[in-house]
């Protein structure tokens, strides 16, 4: 914590009478008002409280808020202005509860807390506004951040109209205004900025007009872009302009974005005192937010942002095996639907399929047990790394033994067929990833399918009374071996191991290469009936 020698006690701010109602009133002209915070202190933990409206499904407002103070390592806190009934989909019905309760809320918190920062958001009506404004002006926390919540991104409006102008007149109290394009565009009294040269000029007029900074926001321009810039008129920021450029993430999960960046905002700039490390701080982590949206599936419209991404989620033991074992089940189910495993266990099968089988099953094997080989090479430990040795060295056993036994008393084609080659090339891909995560993801599927394929079908045979003429009986009891079914309950094991030390990103390519090595054990199975 160090104290942050910049602003001074001044006098009350004067109020903006009115911003322009139409372009012929431009903004730009009024001086800016003389405008008043305490003096900041920075704090580690600073206690910010967000003045907002409930989104009860939880991706904007209070609740978002609250997500992203936290996130940004703040204590947050909350007056609810307004309840809202809405969801991804859009706003049902607002209900905004008397403003003087409001503003009991705001002088309990006051009276008993020191507030850090405080983020406005959905404000409702006139009188509300009225409420925060006299509480603004008494207790003037160091760091206000507006963000001028007037029409949610379903299009509702969350401002009633009439209350337009007490809002404009709630600006210069504010440090930081939050507008989108379309908000700051009323704001300035101007159709809605075409490109983003011009929304920086409007920034620039509210900017002059408000004496607060503004932060432009790109995330409704056209293109691949998707810039934000701090816009302050009166030389407050290194300059005039302070852009921090971005990409455009491809998601429509943006429910909330402009209430989390706007507390998220007010967060970091308690922490930090300057808005443009705070915007570099924010910028990079509510990306994030956009990226990882899609692993939250909440509701099937602009659903919300994740606000706890940069947080590693670590699996509880044997949760991530759990997870391998259910996106493993349709193709375990496709294998026992497949005639090749239906052949097998009822001794149907031709000996030109099984003959075909055994022989890419030893090519496999070959393959595998490179790979195998590796995974001993990178694990990290000395057990994990004794027991792919030893099930490199069992596969190469069980290869030689398929050629002495099975393939030498047969003719067999053994060149590399088309299904053996993808799977042992993906295998490869796999190893040469480098990360022995993805690796032993890799090749589990072959113990685990491989072992619960073979145990069904052996009890299979044992119900049907272990019949003498089974031309497969040799076959059956192999892959029912207790020893197999052990290494396989290690390979899992060290599956879940590896998953729980993996970063969030490392374990979603594990369960990719996993998936894709359990539809291979489909194909490889169903090889034999279409190119033997
Ligand atoms: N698809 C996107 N990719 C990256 N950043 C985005 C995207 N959509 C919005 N943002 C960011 O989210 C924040 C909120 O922006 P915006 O959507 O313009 O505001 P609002 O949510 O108030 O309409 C900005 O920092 C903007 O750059
Ligand atoms: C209670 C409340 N406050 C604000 C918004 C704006 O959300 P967005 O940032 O998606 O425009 C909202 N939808 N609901």
């Amino acid at each position: 914590m160090s104290p942050l020698a910049s602003t001074s006690v001044l006098p009350p701010a004067t109020p903006l009478a009115a911003l322009p109602e139409t372009p012929a009133n431009p903004a730009a002209v009024r001086p800016a008002p003389v405008r008043s915070s305490a003096v900041q202190v920075l704090r580690d933990v600073p206690r910010v409280l967000s003045i907002a409206g409930s989104d009860p499904s939880g991706g904007a407002g209070i609740q978002a808020d609250l997500k992203s103070i936290a996130a940004l390592g703040g204590y947050g806190m909350a007056a609810i202005t307004a309840l809202t009934v809405q969801n991804t989909q859009g706003v049902r019905a607002v209900h905004v509860p008397p403003a003087s309760f409001l503003g009991q809320q705001l002088e309990a918190i006051s009276d008993d807390i020191t507030i850090d920062a405080v983020k406005i958001g959905m404000l409702g009506d006139a009188a509300v506004i009225g409420v925060v404004r006299d509480w603004l002006e008494k207790v003037r926390p160091a760091v206000v951040v507006l963000d001028p919540v007037m029409v949610a991104t379903s299009g509702d409006r969350l401002l009633q109209e009439s209350a337009e102008a007490a809002l404009r007149e709630l600006l210069p109290l504010a440090d930081l205004i939050t507008p989108n394009l379309a908000e700051l565009a009323i704001l300035v009294g101007e159709p809605q900025a075409r490109d983003w040269p011009d929304a920086l000029r409007q920034g620039q007029r509210l900017s002059a007009a408000t004496g607060a900074t503004v932060l432009v926001k790109g995330g409704h321009l056209d293109g691949g872009a998707c810039p934000d810039a701090l816009v302050n008129a009166a030389g407050l920021l290194t300059r005039e302009v302070v852009e921090v450029s971005g990409d455009r993430i491809p998601t429509r999960n943006s429910h909330g974005t402009g209430c989390s960046l706007s507390s998220a905002m007010a967060t970091a700039q308690a922490r930090l005192g300057d808005w443009e490390a705070a915007l570099r701080k924010v910028k990079p982590w509510l990306v994030g937010a956009l990226q990882a949206s899609d692993q939250l599936e909440v509701g099937g419209g602009n659903g919300p942002i994740n606000h706890f991404h940069h947080l590693q989620q670590v699996p509880a033991a044997g949760e991530f095996a759990e997870t391998l074992r259910r996106a493993s089940e349709p193709d375990l189910e496709a294998i026992y639907g497949l005639d090749f495993i239906r052949g097998l266990a009822a001794g149907t099968l031709s000996e030109e399929q099984f003959a075909y089988y055994l022989a890419q099953d030893a090519i496999y094997l070959n393959g595998y047990s490179r790979v195998l080989a590796r995974a001993s090479a990178l694990a990290p430990t000395e057990a994990a790394q004794t027991f792919w040795a030893k099930s490199a060295r069992q596969c190469l056993e069980v290869e030689s033994e398929l050629h002495r036994t099975w393939l030498s008393t047969r003719t067999v084609d053994s060149a590399l067929g088309p299904v053996t080659k993808s799977y042992v090339d993906h295998l490869l891909a796999a190893s040469a990833s480098g990360s022995y995560a993805v690796l032993v993801a890799a090749v589990l599927p072959c113990f685990w399918l491989y072992a619960e394929v073979g145990q069904t079908l052996h009890a299979e045979f044992l119900a049907a009374g272990s019949p003498a003429a089974h031309p497969y009986a040799d076959w059956l009891r192999a892959y029912a071996d207790e020893d197999f079914a052990q290494a396989t309950r290690d390979a899992i094991a060290l599956a879940d191991d590896a998953g729980r030390s993996a970063s969030a990103d490392e374990r979603a390519a594990m369960l990719v290469a996993f998936r894709q090595s359990s539809r291979f054990e489909v194909e490889f199975f169903d090889a034999p009936r279409i190119h033997s």
